[in-house]
């Protein structure tokens, strides 16, 4: 391997991520206000500490020149160190954009932020963005190929697994009557599938802070979330009696409380209808859009994802993201009674996640995923596929980010956020890509999760205090 290609990757790294801080900024309200405080070109005029506009005009101008060297850096180290013909190509396309970024800024600028100017260069600057970012994939694949790479191509079938025999879970008869109904209890909030519920109420609660800005109510975001919170509690509990079988064949889930026994299915499915019913009730008294939605996305999870797209389609995961975009939708229409577009664009940015964060998952459980039988990325089309995947799917869902900055009012706390927790978020794939254990993996698994998390707080507190 050529010995100057992980400093042209972490370049390309860098340049992207430059990129990025600069259009995100760009895309948010206090940018293009900050026009109106400099209609000049190349310099602004006036006294830059008394005026916040002249202070955000002057930092953005100052970043684009200085990310503009890393990008002119970035194409002369890539065509130096011969790096793959389309990862150059696409180096030098960004290098070739930039000029036409900085004309387009001038001409925002000198306009006043009128006509089709602000659109083209928000729009340009995603090219730049997603030029880079298809040149980092590309790059890291073949920087870090694997020969041992194989993937296994032929999952078990789903119906070869011999069920474990009826009866109570093992040393469950030992127990004491309190030991028993406190393991018992466990096991039902065990079948909720309680760590994922954080992640999925913070998208609830971004959908209706989004919408409602200061005017949040109390009971709106109460019914809300704990209609949320059933919601996933019921199709988590139907996606462990649907996958019982399964789940005592991979290690990772063969300890769960259906699979063991340890609850009956007929109890199990008691359970997932008693919550289903309680959170459908409970988005009713919200309205009756959110109670609709509430009810597509327990059936989605439970039935389209689980038994129609995880067993039969390496897709799963794509479409799968649909389920977990879905609590964005029921914030938004908490509030509004409708579908709109802020809340759509907020929903898209969840779809576009879900494959970058779960993707780090199958890497680090693709063994267990192949003995469970389910076609998984890294299954079917193995590890470099999979790695790559994750860059494109990142990558779109920073995208996806930046768009919403320019749809919505939210403001520099949101974009500092995508920027850095997004730029800690690439700095653990590249590392996933080089490192390719299962400890990389789960960090950059964990970054997928700080950089949602962090996303929609910035989200909650830029519509609501700020
Ligand atoms: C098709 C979509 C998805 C798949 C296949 C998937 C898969 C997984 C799996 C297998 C785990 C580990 C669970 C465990 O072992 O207990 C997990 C954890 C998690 N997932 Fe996902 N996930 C998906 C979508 C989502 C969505 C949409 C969210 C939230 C917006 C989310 C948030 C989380 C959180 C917070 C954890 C727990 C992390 C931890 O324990 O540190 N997931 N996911
Ligand atoms: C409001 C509402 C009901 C939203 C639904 C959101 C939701 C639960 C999305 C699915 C996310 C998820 C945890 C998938 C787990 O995958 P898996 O089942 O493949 O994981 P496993 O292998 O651990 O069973």
């Amino acid at each position: 391997m050529n010995s100057r290609r992980p400093r042209f990757t972490t370049l390309l790294a860098a340049s992207a991520v430059g990129v990025y801080l600069l259009v995100v900024l760009g895309a948010t309200a206090d940018v293009a206000h900050a026009v109106n405080s400099c209609s000049t070109w190349p310099v602004c005029q006036g006294p830059v500490l008394e005026d916040t506009g002249l202070l955000v005009a002057w930092s953005h101008r100052l970043t684009a020149a200085v990310v503009g060297l890393f990008v002119l850096a970035t194409a002369v180290v890539g065509v130096r160190s011969a790096a793959r013909r389309r990862v150059t190509a696409l180096a030098i396309t960004a290098l070739l954009l930039y000029p036409v970024q900085i004309g387009l800024g001038a001409l925002v600028a000198t306009s006043g932020g009128a006509g089709p100017f602000p659109g083209a260069h928000l729009a340009t600057g995603m090219a730049i963005f997603t030029t880079l970012v298809l040149a980092l994939a590309w790059q890291l694949e073949s920087e870090t190929r694997t020969p041992d790479d194989a993937p296994v191509v032929d999952p078990v079938d789903l119906d070869a697994g011999d069920s474990a025999a009826e009866g109570p879970a093992p040393g469950v008869a030992s127990l004491s009557t309190r030991e028993r109904i406190t393991a018992t209890a466990g096991a039902y909030f065990r079948l909720t599938k309680p760590r994922l519920m954080w992640l999925l109420c913070l998208v609830a609660a971004a959908g209706m802070a989004l919408a409602a800005g200061p005017d949040l109510t109390t009971p709106t975001v109460l019914f809300t979330l704990t209609g949320g919170v059933l919601a996933i509690g019921a199709s988590g509990t139907f996606n462990h009696v649907i996958e019982r079988d399964v789940d005592q064949r991979m290690e990772r889930t063969s300890d769960r409380p259906v699979a063991t026994h340890q609850i009956p299915v007929k109890n199990a499915l008691a359970f997932g209808g008693f919550l289903s019913v309680t959170s459908v009730w409970l988005f009713w008294q919200v309205n009756a859009l959110a109670a609709a939605l509430g009810f597509a996305a327990i059936l989605f999870y439970s039935v389209v994802y689980t038994v129609v797209l995880k067993p039969n389609t390496v897709q799963n995961t794509v479409i799968g993201g649909f389920a977990g975009s879905l609590p964005a939708l029921i914030g938004w229409a908490a509030v509004t009674g409708e579908i709109g577009l802020p809340g759509l664009a907020l929903a898209g940015v969840i779809f576009l996640w879900t494959p970058a964060h779960f993707y780090n998952l199958a890497l680090a459980y693709k063994e267990d995923y192949a003995r469970g039988g389910f076609p998984m990325m890294p299954v079917v089309h193995g590890e470099t596929v999979t790695r790559k995947h994750i860059v494109f799917y990142l990558g779109a869902t920073l995208v996806a980010a930046g768009g919403m900055a320019a749809l919505t009012p939210l403001g520099p706390l949101y974009a500092a956020t995508t920027a850095v927790l997004g730029a800690v978020f690439l700095w653990a794939v590249v590392r996933l890509h080089r490192e390719r254990t299962e400890q990389a993996a789960f960090r950059a698994f964990h970054a997928s999760n700080a950089y949602l998390g962090a996303l929609l707080v910035a989200i909650v507190v830029d519509s609501i205090a700020l």
